[in-house]
């Protein structure tokens, strides 16, 4: 039950993206209020809580779930986290906004799909914000419309300044390149059907024994190709780029952004730092119509089924990456939810 039509948001995990999307809820979106935030670490909830009305802090998350004014949940704790704060929202019957992954490999991802068919109805939405990014939603509607004919290739960069301390070489396909897994899904509209994985000599920028770039070549089901540079101690700034191949033009997006100044015999724009800068317009519209959605009692957007499918994309390139080979990728039969 909502109270008086606003949306009580329990938000489980109270981190970067935690405390990003409490500050987005709390004072940019309107018909929601976060209710609890749960951490678990309890100076970072009762930090994060503290600042917003009303709001409690736990370090349980099913604790967070379970309190009194909390009709949804906004799930950004660490990856392996999600599995238990999803299924905790789904035997509640509450709407879910999950960061991706949606579970870091394909068996808990088919675990938390299974659990939502059972209820019959959508109420899990993964954060795959690029869906809701303004330059991809015009490539999407170029590629839809047909007019440059059927997609041939997609070639896309993904080029992050610097990997936090923490970050391992098998991070940059299960934590960044799962955003191309399920752009070149989306884009397409098609499967991802095998994997392969190469890997330069690495950069003098990554951290030790982390092989930083890689790049991933996807075939899908549709013909289609689509290659994955990611990069993430590139030192310049935040760079996501996608072009696309079609039969008759081209078209590429990620190039630049706000404006361009000419000075001193050069001209240029300016390259964002990061990923809160250049997709702060795609996490909050990818929020709203989340609360627009759980608001009507459903769930839009990425799906369990496109988690699931990221996943095991994700494995496939895991497992390429390892065994140096290409390795086709095992999709069960899609249920009838998710088509
Ligand atoms: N869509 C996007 O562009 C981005 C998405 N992400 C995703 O957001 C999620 C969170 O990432 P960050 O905020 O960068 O991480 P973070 O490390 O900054 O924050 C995670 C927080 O979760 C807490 N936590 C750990 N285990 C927990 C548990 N079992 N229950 C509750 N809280 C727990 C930690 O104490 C920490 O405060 C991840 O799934 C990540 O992949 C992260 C960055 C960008
Ligand atoms: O999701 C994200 C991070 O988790 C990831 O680590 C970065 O590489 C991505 O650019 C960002 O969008």
């Amino acid at each position: 039950m909502t109270q008086r039509g606003t949306l009580g948001v329990a938000v489980v995990g109270a981190g970067r993206m935690g405390a990003d999307h409490v500050r987005r809820i709390d004072r940019v979106i309107s018909g929601a209020r976060v209710a609890a935030v749960a951490d678990v670490d309890a100076e970072r909830a009762k930090a994060v809580a503290d600042g917003v009305d009303g709001c409690a802090a736990y370090t349980d998350p099913a604790a967070a779930i379970a309190a009194p004014g909390v009709d949804a949940v906004l799930v950004a704790s660490p990856g392996p986290a999600h599995e238990a704060a999803l299924m905790a929202a789904l035997r509640r019957g509450l709407p879910v906004l999950c960061e991706k992954p949606l579970t870091p490999d394909a068996a808990s991802a088919l675990r938390v799909l299974r659990a939502e068919e059972r209820l019959g109805r959508r109420l899990v939405q993964v954060g795959f914000m690029r869906r809701y990014d303004a330059e991809y939603l015009r490539l999407k509607a170029l590629l839809d419309g047909g007019g440059l004919g059927r997609p041939l290739m997609l070639h896309h960069r993904h080029r992050n300044a610097s990997s936090p301390p923490w970050f391992t070489g098998e991070m940059l396909l299960g934590d960044s390149a799962v955003h191309e897994m399920d752009v070149t899904r989306w884009l397409l509209g098609q499967e991802i059907t095998a994997v392969t994985v190469m890997r330069p000599r690495p950069s003098g920028n990554a951290p030790e024994g982390v092989d930083d770039p890689q790049f991933a070549v996807f075939e899908t089901d549709g013909g289609a190709l689509a290659d994955v540079e990611v990069y993430v101690n590139c030192r310049f700034g935040y760079q996501v780029q996608a072009e696309a191949v079609c039969e008759n033009g081209t078209a590429r997006i990620g190039d630049a952004h706000g404006m361009l100044v000419a000075a001193g015999g050069r001209w240029g724009g300016s390259i964002a730092p990061g990923f809160v800068e250049r997709f702060e317009e795609a996490y909050d519209r990818q929020v709203r119509a989340w609360v627009d959605a759980a608001l009507r009692g459903g769930a839009t957007g990425p799906s369990c089924w496109d988690g699931y499918a990221a996943a095991a994309v994700c494995e496939a390139a895991l497992r390429a990456r390892a065994e140096g080979r290409r390795v086709e990728v095992g999709l069960v039969e899609r249920p009838a939810l998710y088509r």
